[in-house]
């Protein structure tokens, strides 16, 4: 049997084939990723003003998917496009721009001879749930898939589950298992399903605006109007536009009256001035339940390992700060060491895009205090955290796209037993 995802995120779009063994011959159940592509250009929600090119944009990836599936499973494979972030927030400023490109990517994906499922945009909830059960499943933090799989077999055992820390360009997702929460406080944070015969309840929750894209124009926005940025290089310099600046619903309302067209961005790169203004983009002042992350969004205390993923694992595996065994401290005095590093150095490490060089500092900034003062992770629980390489989310989506409401019953979840 084969299926495939689209996972449509922010920044990017793309496909993934997965192949398990038909009913008859299922001797592992064992589902495996056995192709992916990344589609060219950024995430569908860029394509608002010319919905048609979102389209077209997949058209390549689908000829892939249609080499590398047998002739003969075509009509028989399930696919589906689920949308993230960049089409919540599209789809809140601009409804019918959403529809248009749903649209096109609808005529697009009905060209093809697979079984065609839909396409639609996920959840905050399922977004977080997904990264979820795709870390507990797929994760690389015990050494063999069997063990982990066990882990959703006999929980009662006292195998723990593995919190999932999701950064993506335009939202975040925090998702865990803690013995304080039942769901009944805020229970819009709570997620219950079924897999393998034991019932789940999850607290996830999505910050909408706070993937790192969407984070930085918040930085920036604050700063348009001083000499220097400190989450930038000192040396580093860059023309900006206001309009596109501020062209996302979650910085629009910030725009100065009367604000000319582009602004000079310097760099001063100070880590400890950038983490300053990192923190003011969170609300603290308000908390109507027993705790809270923030913005008043309530959260349980934080219980288990977790599996950092997305963003999370991009930015600190270029800034070698993978290893959660080095004190707190030390991993932020690397970083204000690499922050401070003159811009005409950092651009010579080649391999990587610029835009990405230039915003490593602004980024492990982020990450760092989103962890400690966002989610209230201590010097000691930062331990707790595996910044992970490969988790593909739409593992899971593909699972669950069909089942639209939760609570979810995954007891077809397939696995190795
Ligand atoms: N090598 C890299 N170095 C730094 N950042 C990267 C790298 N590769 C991707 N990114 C960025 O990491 C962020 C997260 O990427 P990811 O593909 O997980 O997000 P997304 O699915 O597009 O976002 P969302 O889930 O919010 O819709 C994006 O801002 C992307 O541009």
């Amino acid at each position: 049997n084969y299926g495939i995802v689209l996972d449509a995120g922010s920044s990017h779009t793309a496909l993934y084939i997965y192949a398990w063994p038909a009913e008859k011959d299922n001797n592992t159940g064992r589902v495996e990723q056995t192709h992916s592509c990344k589609v060219k250009g950024k995430g569908i929600s860029s394509y608002a003003s010319q919905p048609w090119k979102a389209g077209e944009s997949l058209t390549l990836c689908m000829q892939e998917a249609e080499q590398k599936v047998p002739n003969k499973r075509h009509h028989e494979t399930p696919l589906y496009l689920g949308a993230t972030a960049g089409m919540r927030l599209l789809n809140m400023e601009n409804s019918s721009a959403s529809d248009k490109v749903f649209q096109a990517v609808e005529k697009a994906l009905q060209k093809f001879p697979f079984s065609y499922q839909g396409a639609r945009i996920l959840s905050g909830q399922e977004e977080g749930a997904f990264g979820w059960v795709t870390v507990n499943y797929l994760d690389d933090l015990c050494s063999c898939c069997v063990l982990t799989s066990m882990r959703f077999l006999s929980p009662s055992q006292g195998l723990e589950t593995t919190g999932a820390l999701d950064l993506g360009g335009a939202s975040t997702q925090i998702s865990f298992v803690s013995d304080n929460y039942d769901g009944s406080e805020s229970p819009s944070n709570s997620v219950t399903f079924r897999l393998y015969g034991n019932d789940y309840n999850l607290y996830t929750h999505s910050f909408l605006c706070y993937g790192k894209d969407q984070v930085l124009r918040l930085a920036l926005a604050q700063q348009t109007q001083v000499n220097f940025h400190p989450c930038f290089h000192p040396g580093y310099t860059e023309i900006k536009n206001y309009s596109v600046l501020y062209d996302s619903p979650c910085v629009s309302g910030r725009k100065p009256q009367g604000a000319p067209e582009n602004f000079t961005l310097r760099g001063n790169g100070s880590f400890g001035q950038c983490q300053e203004i990192v923190k003011s983009v969170f609300n603290f002042t308000s908390c109507k339940y027993s705790q809270c992350s923030f913005n008043g969004v309530f959260q349980p205390l934080l219980q288990g390992p977790f599996g950092a993923f997305s963003a999370y694992y991009f930015v600190m595996n270029f800034l070698n700060l993978t290893d959660t065994s080095i004190p707190l401290d030390t991993v932020k005095d690397k970083l204000a060491r690499y922050c401070a590093t003159p811009w005409d150095e950092i651009k010579l490490h080649t391999g990587v895009k610029l835009s990405y060089l230039a915003e490593y500092c602004f980024s492990g900034t982020y990450i760092l205090t989103l962890l400690t003062e966002g989610y209230n992770f201590t010097s000691e629980s930062y331990s707790n955290i595996k910044f992970i390489k490969k988790v593909s989310r739409s593992y899971a989506t593909l699972f669950l796209l069909h089942t639209p409401q939760m609570p979810h019953d995954l007891s077809s979840f397939p696995v190795d037993h």
